[in-house]
């Protein structure tokens, strides 16, 4: 038997149906778009009803040639000679449905934590349905959601075998990207498809919204699946790429979107005009679709945050991604309460950052590591193999990670830079982290609109070196403090803010390639 290609698994909610449209229409509809496999969900229905509505279904989707999957019930699984059932963890063993079904028919298993995905995989499930991904109203949820970032670690549980994997809850055109992009596992392991009840079932267009999923679905398969691709640079073409960025910033002056903490607003304005952007400081969620249009890039610092300001980060990042912005998280303090960490997490749910950058302790407590301790918003110490802790952490999150301190260490999940310029008083002064964030959105925003535009579907950015732009941000700010740090006119941390923005509008590209102490790690 043919294997069945899971990109775009509809289920079915007959209570979803908009007024006016019937079941039968609404199906061969979402056939015509494109759904490559059908679930019916029946969960209140008699058994006769039931089946009537699964013969109806096997025979349109015969006609297009698609599987049809039947939800907990074997008897009429075997009835209508569908392609398989669907089981939840409280329906019946796998072990047994295997005995009573014949040789080929398919076997799913929904699964809500890591143990469920072993499991499953010890008992030779055919596929997996990763629920819940987001908050839904399609179904009351017994589990917490497992978000985006959950779903790479099950992945990852499965490399190695057969079992596919499908995503389930929450899923629509509009955070498609973001969990294609976000779920892939650190081991390179992605979703073989996702299943979507109501953004094809609720719509008055179930054929332009199944072909709007299954595009985003293609294109983020073609281009989230691998960290290779782009040509590896040398150290020295690192460095000319980032002070053309560096000269970019300048002549494009781009708008930079900063969503950034009470204490440092100012300082971070002034240093995003130093180097070459132009700031705008706008928290409200109202207007957040507007400057996603309008400006460059986003800069997200959770520093001093608040529950409101939570509404308009979220829809900010979300924003940004889908206008193929770049979007820079500076996870301010994370460690230093709940609050903190859960809202990050949910940021991160939500959104794909294209750097995440923050010191040891802040990067520690966002990857759930106790090796490095904080207070408040400061690190209290470093990690022991940094190298390996930064690739992995920008292999998880699946973006640039800048690790910030004496030496910053920056790594796209494959290479890793270790950055040794900056004088001592820039640990000193509060912000400085907060003002390299604001120098790394300004450079990302360059570097997205230098980038020939890559028209596929299902790219966050319009594909820039980010890489390099961030190695020019640090680079930019730890050579200016340099210079600003030796000034007569500077005496101590209160002289030495003016001094560092006046140094950093004043550096020039090749005072940069003359003075960038800047190593590779050995490949891992
Ligand atoms: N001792 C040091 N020597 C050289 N450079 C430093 C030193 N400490 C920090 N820096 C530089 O300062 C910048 C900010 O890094 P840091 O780790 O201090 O950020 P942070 O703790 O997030 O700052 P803040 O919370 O005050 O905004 C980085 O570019 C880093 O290279
Ligand atoms: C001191 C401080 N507290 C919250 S944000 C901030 C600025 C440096 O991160």
């Amino acid at each position: 038997m043919d294997p069945i290609d899971f990109s775009l698994y509809l289920v079915t909610d007959r209570g979803l149906l908009p007024q006016g449209k019937s079941y039968l229409e609404s199906l061969e509809q979402a056939l015509l778009g494109g759904v490559t496999v059908v679930q019916i969900r029946e969960k209140k229905t008699d058994t006769a009803e039931f089946l009537e509505i699964a013969l109806q279904s096997k025979a349109l989707c015969d006609r297009y040639k698609v599987p049809l999957i039947i939800n907990d019930r074997i008897d009429i699984a075997l009835a209508v000679n569908a392609r398989g059932v669907h089981l939840g963890q409280s329906d019946m063993p796998i072990d047994v449905a295997r005995k009573l079904l014949p040789k080929g028919f398919l076997i799913g298993i929904s699964c809500n934590t890591l143990d469920e995905v072993r499991r499953a995989r010890e008992s030779q499930a055919d596929y997996v349905g990763l629920a819940s991904v987001w908050d839904t109203q399609t179904k009351k949820l017994t589990n917490v959601p497992i978000g985006v970032r959950g779903l790479g670690v099950m992945l990852e549980a499965l490399d190695g075998s057969e079992v596919r994997a499908v995503a389930i809850g929450g899923i629509k055109s509009t955070n498609l990207i973001r969990l294609m992009h976000g779920s892939v596992s650190a081991t390179n392991h992605g979703l073989d498809g996702v299943a979507v009840v109501s953004d094809i079932v609720a719509s008055h267009d179930p054929k332009g919204a199944a072909q709007m999923l299954k595009s985003i679905f293609i294109a983020c398969k073609k281009s989230t699946l691998s960290f290779d691709g782009e040509p590896r640079l040398s150290r020295e073409e690192i460095i000319d790429k980032a002070v053309t960025i560096m000269d970019g910033v300048r002549s494009l002056n781009p708008l930079v979107h900063q969503m950034t903490n009470v204490v440092v607003s100012n300082q971070s304005a002034n240093i995003t005009l130093a180097v070459g952007a132009s700031p705008i400081m706008a928290t409200a969620p109202e207007e957040m679709a507007d400057l996603a249009e309008l400006s460059d890039s986003l800069l997200v610092n959770i520093g001093t945050l608040r529950a409101d300001s939570m509404q308009g980060m979220l829809k900010g990042g979300y924003s940004a991604n889908a206008g193929r912005k770049p979007v820079v998280l500076d996870p301010v303090g994370v460690g230093a309460s709940e609050f903190r960490k859960a809202s990050v997490k949910e940021l991160l749910d939500i959104w794909q950052p294209t750097v995440i950058k923050g010191n040891a302790g802040e990067l520690a407590a966002l990857a759930g590591s106790i090796e490095v301790a904080a207070k408040g918003v400061d690190s209290t110490g470093g990690f022991k193999d940094p190298v390996s802790f930064v690739r992995q952490l920008a292999r998880k999150e699946r973006c640039i990670v800048a690790l910030t301190g004496e030496t910053d260490y920056i790594s796209d999940g494959k290479r890793v830079l270790l950055l040794k310029n900056g004088d001592p008083l820039l640990g000193k002064i509060t912000g400085s982290g907060c003002m390299l964030g604001s120098c790394i959105s300004s450079y990302c925003a360059a570097a997205n609109t230098l980038a020939n535009e890559d028209h596929r579907e299902g790219k966050l950015t319009r594909g820039g070196d980010f890489l390099s732009a961030t190695v020019g941000a640090v680079l930019t700010l730890t050579i200016a403090s340099e210079f600003a740090a030796t000034r007569e006119d500077v005496h101590g941390i209160g002289t030495f803010l003016p001094a560092l923005i006046d140094e950093v509008a004043a550096l020039q590209p090749e005072t940069i390639v003359r003075l960038a102490k800047v190593e590779e790690a050995a490949d891992s």
